[in-house]
């Protein structure tokens, strides 16, 4: 059978991940601001609704410099055991809110606060609580795939013997379909290695094989194919399921993968547009007057009709004789949804369990090593934190 038609089994080992539970860690933030100094080079007569883009600036005189706002006070609770997708335009700030959640921020203003299990958290404790797999996963070229995955288990997982090592390396391997590529080299842009979507699986590889409470990953199916993207989303949602608290950046999924998501974060401009539960994304925007056709993916309704101008919005606009772009009616929209997400009763079920978090305690185990591929050493963050 060709691989379109093919069942993707999830019968893993439960050795792989199972015995492996992580502490739960749950992730609550609100009010969070993320922002950045940008030089004034507009304008102040720029145009009447120049304030309203997307960039958001907020001038403090003439000729100083400004503020961008790339997180517009965003309140959220990520919880262990479920598998949350964020989706939303480019330039919505979904990479931001991934970075600063695992305290990969270095620049620009943060307000708000974040907790780990109800505990305030900085970024040193975020940093190890969670691991990342960005867009541009970084790996040692001169090892292998099973090396590297060898590697991470090695260095992540306490007291693990060769054995042990080998099981869950094989099982990670096996499981990600990197049989035929394990002995390649991984390769960079001179010495050409792997493929872009082994590189993408060895890296997911490399996490399923450890332990970490929190998974943050950005975009982990891009560049992939229809087969291998549901096949690495329900690993995912496999992950998910021994308990760790997984969050995934995503790019316009199918249907198909949008429905193995627990939860759905929309955002645009920097704005929470909806954030609860995938199965009642649909019916909460057609209680704000936007149908989702039959038989039509949920993900392609909310980029098309709900997130940009629909033919009848385009309609009222020339009938209202607006003044500004249609940039700026898009903006307008925005804001509204925004509005009406901070007042719907979902949005109060969030706040709610920002409220009353999970208070287990973070212990050493929660507290996962990295591997610094970038200077090419191995970094025992515990080491260095406790
Ligand atoms: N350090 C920074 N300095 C200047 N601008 C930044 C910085 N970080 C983020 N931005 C801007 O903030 C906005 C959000 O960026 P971010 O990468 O979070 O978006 P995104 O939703 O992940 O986009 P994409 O889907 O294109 O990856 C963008 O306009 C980006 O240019």
């Amino acid at each position: 059978m060709g691989k379109k038609g093919r069942h993707i089994s999830l019968d893993i080992s439960r050795d792989l991940i199972t015995n492996s539970k992580p502490c739960p860690a749950q992730i609550n933030f609100k009010d969070l601001e993320y922002s950045i100094a940008i030089k004034n080079s507009i304008s102040n007569d720029s145009g009447k609704f120049m304030e309203n883009l997307s960039l958001k600036f907020l001038p403090k005189n003439k000729d100083e410099s400004k503020k961008k706002i790339i997180l517009d006070r965003i309140t959220g609770s990520f919880t262990p055991g479920r598998l949350t997708a964020i989706m939303g335009p480019s330039g919505s700030g979904k990479t931001s809110l991934l970075n600063l959640l695992s305290g990969r921020v270095s620049s620009g203003k943060v307000e708000g606060n974040i907790w780990l299990n109800g505990r305030s958290a900085d970024s040193g404790s975020l940093g190890l609580v969670s691991r990342f797999i960005s867009q541009e996963d970084v790996m040692m070229s001169t090892m292998t795939v099973r090396e590297v995955v060898e590697m991470a288990i090695k260095f992540r997982v306490d007291g693990i013997t060769q054995d042990e090592i080998n099981v869950r390396a094989n099982e990670a391997i096996t499981t990600l379909e990197l049989e035929k590529c394990q002995n390649t080299l991984i390769g960079d842009t001179i010495a050409k290695g792997i493929s872009g979507g082994e590189r993408k699986r060895t890296s997911i590889a490399m996490e399923m094989a450890t332990d970490s409470s929190i998974l943050f990953l950005d975009e982990p199916t891009s560049g992939l194919d229809m087969y291998t993207s549901a096949l690495v989303v329900k690993l995912l949602r496999f992950i998910s399921r021994s308990g760790q608290t997984v969050v995934s950046v995503i790019h316009q999924p199918s249907s198909d993968i949008f429905k193995l998501f627990d939860d759905i974060v929309l955002l645009s401009e920097g704005q929470i547009i909806y954030f609860g539960p995938q199965k009642q994304l649909v019916d909460y925007f057609s209680k704000l007057g936007f149908q989702c056709p039959n038989y039509t993916n949920p993900a392609d309704f909310v980029f098309t009709d709900v997130l940009n101008l629909n033919e009848a919005e385009l309609e009222k606009m020339k009938a209202e004789k607006f003044s500004g772009s249609k940039a700026d009616y898009k903006f307008l929209k925005i804001s509204s949804l925004a509005e009406s997400w901070k007042s719907s009763e979902q949005c109060g079920a969030i706040k709610e369990m920002v409220e009353s978090p999970i208070l287990d305690p973070l212990n050493e185990s929660n507290f996962t090593s990295s591997v610094d591929s970038s200077s090419s050493n191995i970094v025992g963050n515990r080491d260095r934190i406790l």
